[in-house]
Protein backbone atom coordinates (compact mmCIF):
# COMPACT_ATOMS: atom_id res chain seq x y z
CA UNK A 1 0.00 0.00 0.00
CA UNK A 2 1.29 3.50 -1.01
CA UNK A 3 1.94 6.07 1.56
CA UNK A 4 -1.18 8.13 -0.37
CA UNK A 5 -3.25 5.00 0.14
CA UNK A 6 -2.40 4.41 3.79
CA UNK A 7 -3.31 8.25 4.66
CA UNK A 8 -6.40 8.09 2.70
CA UNK A 9 -7.77 4.85 4.91
CA UNK A 10 -7.42 7.34 7.99
CA UNK A 11 -9.18 9.76 6.37
CA UNK A 12 -11.63 7.52 4.63
CA UNK A 13 -12.17 6.21 8.21
CA UNK A 14 -12.89 10.48 9.47
CA UNK A 15 -15.55 10.37 6.86
CA UNK A 16 -17.24 7.13 7.40
CA UNK A 17 -21.11 7.04 7.87
CA UNK A 18 -22.17 8.18 11.63
CA UNK A 19 -19.15 10.12 12.06
CA UNK A 20 -20.05 14.14 12.37
CA UNK A 21 -18.00 15.32 8.78
CA UNK A 22 -20.08 12.66 6.97
CA UNK A 23 -23.49 13.58 8.56
CA UNK A 24 -22.43 17.46 7.64
CA UNK A 25 -21.65 16.19 3.94
CA UNK A 26 -24.42 13.79 3.36
CA UNK A 27 -26.70 16.78 4.06
CA UNK A 28 -25.24 19.34 1.82
CA UNK A 29 -25.55 16.23 -0.77
CA UNK A 30 -29.00 16.01 -0.06
CA UNK A 31 -29.35 19.95 -0.70
CA UNK A 32 -27.75 19.73 -3.56
CA UNK A 33 -25.65 22.65 -2.62
CA UNK A 34 -21.78 21.28 -3.27
CA UNK A 35 -18.76 21.73 -1.03
CA UNK A 36 -15.10 22.46 -1.57
CA UNK A 37 -13.44 21.41 2.04
CA UNK A 38 -9.27 21.39 2.70
CA UNK A 39 -8.44 19.63 6.32
CA UNK A 40 -5.23 21.23 7.82
CA UNK A 41 -4.46 25.07 7.35
CA UNK A 42 -0.94 25.11 6.70
CA UNK A 43 1.13 27.83 5.32
CA UNK A 44 0.83 26.78 1.52
CA UNK A 45 -3.09 26.77 2.21
CA UNK A 46 -2.77 30.32 3.79
CA UNK A 47 -0.56 31.31 0.96
CA UNK A 48 -2.87 30.24 -1.71
CA UNK A 49 -5.80 31.50 -0.08
CA UNK A 50 -7.77 34.62 -0.35
CA UNK A 51 -11.16 36.65 0.73
CA UNK A 52 -13.26 34.97 2.54
CA UNK A 53 -13.42 35.42 6.47
CA UNK A 54 -12.00 33.63 9.51
CA UNK A 55 -14.01 31.80 12.15
CA UNK A 56 -13.09 29.66 14.62
CA UNK A 57 -16.01 27.57 15.97
CA UNK A 58 -16.49 23.64 16.68
CA UNK A 59 -16.94 21.84 13.88
CA UNK A 60 -20.74 20.72 13.46
CA UNK A 61 -22.47 19.30 10.56
CA UNK A 62 -24.84 21.86 10.60
CA UNK A 63 -22.25 24.79 10.74
CA UNK A 64 -20.74 23.03 7.21
CA UNK A 65 -24.16 22.77 5.82
CA UNK A 66 -24.61 26.35 6.55
CA UNK A 67 -21.31 27.61 5.12
CA UNK A 68 -21.44 25.36 2.32
CA UNK A 69 -24.36 27.63 0.42
CA UNK A 70 -21.89 30.20 0.42
CA UNK A 71 -19.41 30.27 -2.71
CA UNK A 72 -15.64 29.63 -2.40
CA UNK A 73 -13.63 26.92 0.17
CA UNK A 74 -14.10 25.77 4.04
CA UNK A 75 -10.83 25.04 5.93
CA UNK A 76 -11.42 23.05 9.01
CA UNK A 77 -8.61 22.44 11.16
CA UNK A 78 -6.10 19.26 10.76
CA UNK A 79 -7.59 17.05 13.34
CA UNK A 80 -10.96 18.08 11.62
CA UNK A 81 -12.87 19.40 14.91
CA UNK A 82 -12.76 23.25 13.96
CA UNK A 83 -14.00 25.27 11.49
CA UNK A 84 -11.15 27.73 11.05
CA UNK A 85 -12.59 29.80 7.48
CA UNK A 86 -15.23 29.84 5.00
CA UNK A 87 -15.53 31.28 1.52
CA UNK A 88 -12.42 31.43 0.71
CA UNK A 89 -10.88 31.45 -2.97
CA UNK A 90 -8.08 28.96 -3.62
CA UNK A 91 -5.77 29.78 -6.27
CA UNK A 92 -3.16 26.50 -6.43
CA UNK A 93 -0.49 26.91 -8.77
CA UNK A 94 -2.45 26.66 -12.43
CA UNK A 95 0.53 24.81 -13.94
CA UNK A 96 -0.34 21.48 -11.94
CA UNK A 97 -1.77 18.39 -14.25
CA UNK A 98 -5.34 17.95 -13.23
CA UNK A 99 -7.77 15.57 -15.46
CA UNK A 100 -10.86 17.08 -13.23
CA UNK A 101 -13.14 18.86 -15.06
CA UNK A 102 -15.18 21.80 -13.48
CA UNK A 103 -13.56 24.42 -11.43
CA UNK A 104 -14.17 23.06 -8.02
CA UNK A 105 -12.70 19.53 -8.54
CA UNK A 106 -9.70 20.85 -10.89
CA UNK A 107 -9.09 23.57 -7.71
CA UNK A 108 -9.49 20.47 -5.36
CA UNK A 109 -6.92 18.20 -7.08
CA UNK A 110 -4.41 20.73 -7.82
CA UNK A 111 -4.79 22.09 -3.85
CA UNK A 112 -3.87 18.69 -2.80
CA UNK A 113 -1.29 18.05 -4.75
CA UNK A 114 0.63 21.55 -4.02
CA UNK A 115 -0.42 21.24 -0.25
CA UNK A 116 0.03 17.80 1.13
CA UNK A 117 -3.53 18.44 2.63
CA UNK A 118 -6.71 16.22 2.53
CA UNK A 119 -9.16 18.19 0.36
CA UNK A 120 -13.05 16.79 0.20
CA UNK A 121 -15.45 18.12 -2.67
CA UNK A 122 -19.10 17.16 -2.45
CA UNK A 123 -20.39 17.34 -6.49
CA UNK A 124 -23.71 19.74 -6.32
CA UNK A 125 -24.06 18.06 -10.50
CA UNK A 126 -22.61 14.88 -10.03
CA UNK A 127 -24.32 14.13 -6.57
CA UNK A 128 -20.93 12.68 -5.18
CA UNK A 129 -18.49 12.71 -2.50
CA UNK A 130 -14.70 12.32 -3.61
CA UNK A 131 -11.66 12.75 -1.07
CA UNK A 132 -8.24 14.47 -3.17
CA UNK A 133 -4.52 13.59 -1.67
CA UNK A 134 -1.48 13.76 -3.14
CA UNK A 135 -2.41 13.04 -7.22
CA UNK A 136 -5.06 10.93 -6.18
CA UNK A 137 -9.16 10.90 -6.12
CA UNK A 138 -10.99 8.77 -4.19
CA UNK A 139 -15.00 8.42 -4.11
CA UNK A 140 -16.89 8.55 -1.20
CA UNK A 141 -19.08 5.90 -1.85
CA UNK A 142 -22.75 5.76 -0.41
CA UNK A 143 -22.67 3.13 2.14
CA UNK A 144 -25.45 1.18 0.27
CA UNK A 145 -22.83 0.24 -2.24
CA UNK A 146 -19.42 0.10 0.09
CA UNK A 147 -22.33 -2.56 1.72
CA UNK A 148 -23.05 -4.49 -1.72
CA UNK A 149 -19.50 -4.94 -2.19
CA UNK A 150 -18.81 -5.73 1.46
CA UNK A 151 -20.78 -8.72 0.98
CA UNK A 152 -19.65 -9.95 -2.05
CA UNK A 153 -16.29 -9.37 -0.37
CA UNK A 154 -17.44 -11.98 2.29
CA UNK A 155 -18.59 -14.31 0.02
CA UNK A 156 -15.94 -15.15 -2.10
CA UNK A 157 -13.70 -15.06 0.88
CA UNK A 158 -15.88 -17.81 2.44
CA UNK A 159 -15.51 -19.68 -1.48
CA UNK A 160 -11.80 -19.29 -1.00
CA UNK A 161 -11.59 -20.31 2.76
CA UNK A 162 -13.76 -23.47 1.65
CA UNK A 163 -11.10 -24.50 -0.86
CA UNK A 164 -8.43 -23.75 1.57
CA UNK A 165 -9.95 -26.31 4.00
CA UNK A 166 -9.95 -28.75 1.50
CA UNK A 167 -6.27 -28.23 0.32
CA UNK A 168 -5.78 -28.54 4.30
CA UNK A 169 -7.52 -31.95 4.88
CA UNK A 170 -5.12 -33.51 2.06
CA UNK A 171 -2.15 -31.79 3.53
CA UNK A 172 -3.12 -34.07 6.39
CA UNK A 173 -3.54 -36.91 4.66
CA UNK A 174 0.01 -36.29 2.92
CA UNK A 175 1.48 -35.46 5.88
CA UNK A 176 0.71 -39.01 7.93
CA UNK A 177 1.84 -40.60 4.46
CA UNK A 178 5.01 -38.48 4.59
CA UNK A 179 4.90 -37.69 1.15
CA UNK A 180 3.90 -33.50 1.04
CA UNK A 181 6.37 -32.21 -1.42
CA UNK A 182 6.73 -28.36 -1.16
CA UNK A 183 4.84 -27.50 -4.41
CA UNK A 184 1.43 -28.92 -2.00
CA UNK A 185 2.77 -26.51 0.37
CA UNK A 186 3.56 -23.46 -2.23
CA UNK A 187 -0.01 -24.37 -3.52
CA UNK A 188 -1.47 -23.72 -0.37
CA UNK A 189 0.65 -20.70 0.59
CA UNK A 190 -1.05 -19.44 -2.83
CA UNK A 191 -4.62 -19.63 -1.40
CA UNK A 192 -3.70 -18.55 2.26
CA UNK A 193 -2.20 -15.38 0.18
CA UNK A 194 -5.60 -15.04 -2.09
CA UNK A 195 -7.86 -15.32 1.51
CA UNK A 196 -5.53 -12.92 3.17
CA UNK A 197 -5.66 -10.47 0.23
CA UNK A 198 -9.39 -10.58 0.33
CA UNK A 199 -9.36 -10.06 3.89
CA UNK A 200 -7.75 -6.96 3.70
CA UNK A 201 -9.36 -5.68 0.79
CA UNK A 202 -12.77 -6.62 3.08
CA UNK A 203 -11.24 -4.84 6.18
CA UNK A 204 -10.79 -1.86 3.67
CA UNK A 205 -14.23 -1.44 3.32
CA UNK A 206 -15.13 -2.12 7.01
CA UNK A 207 -12.95 1.40 7.70
CA UNK A 208 -15.12 2.91 5.22
CA UNK A 209 -18.46 1.70 6.78
CA UNK A 210 -17.98 3.16 9.76
CA UNK A 211 -20.88 2.16 12.32
CA UNK A 212 -22.41 0.21 9.40
CA UNK A 213 -19.19 -1.76 8.74
CA UNK A 214 -19.78 -3.58 12.54
CA UNK A 215 -21.65 -7.11 11.32
CA UNK A 216 -18.63 -7.64 8.79
CA UNK A 217 -16.05 -6.13 11.50
CA UNK A 218 -16.80 -9.11 13.62
CA UNK A 219 -17.10 -12.31 10.53
CA UNK A 220 -13.53 -10.83 9.54
CA UNK A 221 -11.65 -10.68 13.13
CA UNK A 222 -12.28 -14.34 12.92
CA UNK A 223 -11.48 -15.44 9.75
CA UNK A 224 -8.39 -13.09 10.25
CA UNK A 225 -6.94 -15.09 12.98
CA UNK A 226 -7.24 -18.44 12.24
CA UNK A 227 -5.19 -17.29 8.65
CA UNK A 228 -2.23 -15.85 11.09
CA UNK A 229 -2.40 -19.10 13.28
CA UNK A 230 -2.44 -21.48 10.62
CA UNK A 231 0.67 -19.47 8.81
CA UNK A 232 2.56 -19.54 12.45
CA UNK A 233 1.73 -23.01 12.33
CA UNK A 234 2.97 -24.03 8.57
CA UNK A 235 6.09 -21.71 9.25
CA UNK A 236 7.11 -23.95 12.10
CA UNK A 237 6.18 -26.95 10.50
CA UNK A 238 8.50 -26.65 7.55
CA UNK A 239 11.27 -24.27 8.34
CA UNK A 240 14.48 -25.65 7.44
CA UNK A 241 17.03 -26.08 9.91
CA UNK A 242 19.49 -24.16 8.57
CA UNK A 243 17.44 -21.04 8.08
CA UNK A 244 15.43 -18.26 9.93
CA UNK A 245 14.62 -16.35 6.55
CA UNK A 246 11.36 -18.69 5.59
CA UNK A 247 8.15 -17.80 6.54
CA UNK A 248 4.82 -18.04 5.15
CA UNK A 249 4.37 -14.37 5.78
CA UNK A 250 6.71 -13.55 3.25
CA UNK A 251 4.11 -14.28 0.65
CA UNK A 252 2.55 -10.59 1.22
CA UNK A 253 5.63 -8.98 -0.44
CA UNK A 254 4.55 -10.31 -4.32
CA UNK A 255 2.67 -8.36 -6.23
CA UNK A 256 -0.91 -10.05 -7.43
CA UNK A 257 0.51 -11.30 -11.05
CA UNK A 258 3.61 -13.27 -9.56
CA UNK A 259 1.29 -15.17 -6.84
CA UNK A 260 0.69 -17.75 -9.93
CA UNK A 261 4.73 -18.44 -9.90
CA UNK A 262 4.75 -21.55 -7.92
CA UNK A 263 8.77 -21.45 -7.83
CA UNK A 264 8.80 -17.52 -7.31
CA UNK A 265 6.38 -17.96 -4.60
CA UNK A 266 8.28 -21.29 -3.13
CA UNK A 267 11.92 -18.81 -3.21
CA UNK A 268 9.81 -16.09 -1.75
CA UNK A 269 8.74 -18.14 1.09
CA UNK A 270 12.38 -19.45 2.01
CA UNK A 271 12.32 -22.72 -0.07
CA UNK A 272 15.81 -23.74 -1.31
CA UNK A 273 14.86 -26.85 -2.52
CA UNK A 274 13.08 -27.85 -5.69
CA UNK A 275 9.38 -27.90 -5.95
CA UNK A 276 9.40 -32.00 -6.25
CA UNK A 277 11.15 -32.48 -3.27
CA UNK A 278 10.11 -33.77 0.01
CA UNK A 279 9.75 -32.24 3.18
CA UNK A 280 8.58 -33.61 6.63
CA UNK A 281 6.18 -31.61 9.13
CA UNK A 282 7.53 -31.10 12.64
CA UNK A 283 3.66 -31.91 13.69
CA UNK A 284 3.03 -27.95 15.55
CA UNK A 285 -0.13 -27.38 12.89
CA UNK A 286 -1.54 -31.26 14.11
CA UNK A 287 -1.07 -30.75 17.14
CA UNK A 288 -2.32 -27.36 17.52
CA UNK A 289 -5.71 -29.60 17.48
CA UNK A 290 -5.41 -31.30 20.38
CA UNK A 291 -7.54 -29.90 23.01
CA UNK A 292 -5.58 -28.38 26.56
CA UNK A 293 -2.59 -29.70 24.56
CA UNK A 294 0.11 -26.76 26.29
CA UNK A 295 2.99 -24.97 23.88
CA UNK A 296 5.88 -26.24 26.09
CA UNK A 297 4.20 -30.07 25.64
CA UNK A 298 4.07 -29.64 22.10
CA UNK A 299 7.62 -28.54 21.29
CA UNK A 300 9.02 -31.02 23.80
CA UNK A 301 6.87 -34.05 21.74
CA UNK A 302 8.24 -32.76 18.92
CA UNK A 303 12.03 -32.40 20.10
CA UNK A 304 11.52 -36.11 21.81
CA UNK A 305 10.20 -37.55 18.83
CA UNK A 306 11.99 -34.83 16.12
CA UNK A 307 9.00 -34.58 14.31
CA UNK A 308 5.42 -35.62 13.10
CA UNK A 309 6.13 -39.13 11.98
CA UNK A 310 8.15 -40.02 15.14
CA UNK A 311 5.12 -38.47 17.32
CA UNK A 312 2.42 -40.66 14.98
CA UNK A 313 4.38 -44.25 15.59
CA UNK A 314 4.60 -43.27 19.35
CA UNK A 315 2.87 -45.82 22.07
CA UNK A 316 1.13 -44.33 24.90
CA UNK A 317 4.17 -45.81 26.74
CA UNK A 318 6.42 -43.72 25.02
CA UNK A 319 4.27 -40.51 25.30
CA UNK A 320 4.95 -40.64 28.80
CA UNK A 321 8.34 -40.42 28.87
CA UNK A 322 7.98 -36.83 27.66
CA UNK A 323 7.64 -34.77 30.23
CA UNK A 324 4.08 -32.98 31.17
CA UNK A 325 2.45 -36.18 29.34
CA UNK A 326 0.49 -38.44 32.06
CA UNK A 327 -1.41 -41.21 31.52
CA UNK A 328 -4.58 -38.84 30.28
CA UNK A 329 -2.90 -37.00 28.10
CA UNK A 330 -1.07 -40.04 26.63
CA UNK A 331 -4.53 -41.71 26.25
CA UNK A 332 -6.29 -38.51 24.70
CA UNK A 333 -3.10 -38.37 22.57
CA UNK A 334 -2.96 -41.49 21.26
CA UNK A 335 -6.69 -41.27 20.19
CA UNK A 336 -6.19 -38.34 18.19
CA UNK A 337 -3.13 -39.57 16.23
CA UNK A 338 -5.03 -43.05 15.57
CA UNK A 339 -8.13 -40.77 14.43
CA UNK A 340 -5.77 -38.89 12.21
CA UNK A 341 -3.71 -41.99 10.89
CA UNK A 342 -7.44 -43.64 10.35
CA UNK A 343 -8.57 -40.73 8.46
CA UNK A 344 -5.67 -40.20 6.07
CA UNK A 345 -6.07 -43.43 4.83
CA UNK A 346 -10.19 -43.36 4.50
CA UNK A 347 -9.06 -39.95 2.02
CA UNK A 348 -7.34 -40.95 -0.33
CA UNK A 349 -4.60 -37.70 -1.21
CA UNK A 350 -5.96 -36.40 -4.88
CA UNK A 351 -7.35 -33.22 -5.03
N1 LIG B 1 -10.73 28.23 -6.73
C1 LIG B 1 -11.81 28.00 -5.98
N2 LIG B 1 -11.78 28.30 -4.66
C2 LIG B 1 -12.85 28.07 -3.89
N3 LIG B 1 -14.01 27.59 -4.34
C3 LIG B 1 -14.11 27.28 -5.64
C4 LIG B 1 -13.02 27.45 -6.53
N4 LIG B 1 -13.39 27.04 -7.74
C5 LIG B 1 -14.68 26.63 -7.65
N5 LIG B 1 -15.12 26.76 -6.39
C6 LIG B 1 -16.46 26.44 -5.87
O1 LIG B 1 -17.09 25.55 -6.81
C7 LIG B 1 -18.30 26.12 -7.27
C8 LIG B 1 -18.58 25.91 -8.73
O2 LIG B 1 -18.06 24.77 -9.18
P1 LIG B 1 -18.24 24.26 -10.71
O3 LIG B 1 -19.65 23.89 -10.92
O4 LIG B 1 -17.57 25.20 -11.64
O5 LIG B 1 -17.30 23.05 -10.56
P2 LIG B 1 -17.55 21.51 -10.64
O6 LIG B 1 -16.22 20.91 -10.39
O7 LIG B 1 -18.26 21.19 -11.92
O8 LIG B 1 -18.51 21.24 -9.38
P3 LIG B 1 -19.96 20.55 -9.30
O9 LIG B 1 -19.77 19.12 -9.69
O10 LIG B 1 -20.35 20.74 -7.89
O11 LIG B 1 -20.84 21.32 -10.26
C9 LIG B 1 -18.14 27.58 -7.02
O12 LIG B 1 -19.42 28.15 -6.84
C10 LIG B 1 -17.28 27.67 -5.81
O13 LIG B 1 -18.11 27.60 -4.64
Amino acid sequence: MSQTDARARDYRAQLAPGTPLRHGLERILRGRTGALVVIGQTDIIRRISTGGFALDTPFTPTALRELAKMDGAIILSASGDRIVAAGVQLMPDADLDTEETGTRHRTADRVAQQSGCAVITVSASMNTISLFLDDQRYPIEAPGAILSRANLALQTLERYRSRLRGILRRLSVLEVQDQVTVQDLVLLAQRLEMVRRLERETAGYVTELGTDGRLIELQLLEVNARATDLSEALTNDYRPDDTSEFSFDRTIELPDSDLADLALVARTIGFTVPLEAEVSPRGYRQLASVQRLPHTVVQRLIDHFDGLQGILGASITELRQVEGVGGHRARALRDFLTQLTELSYAEPPGE
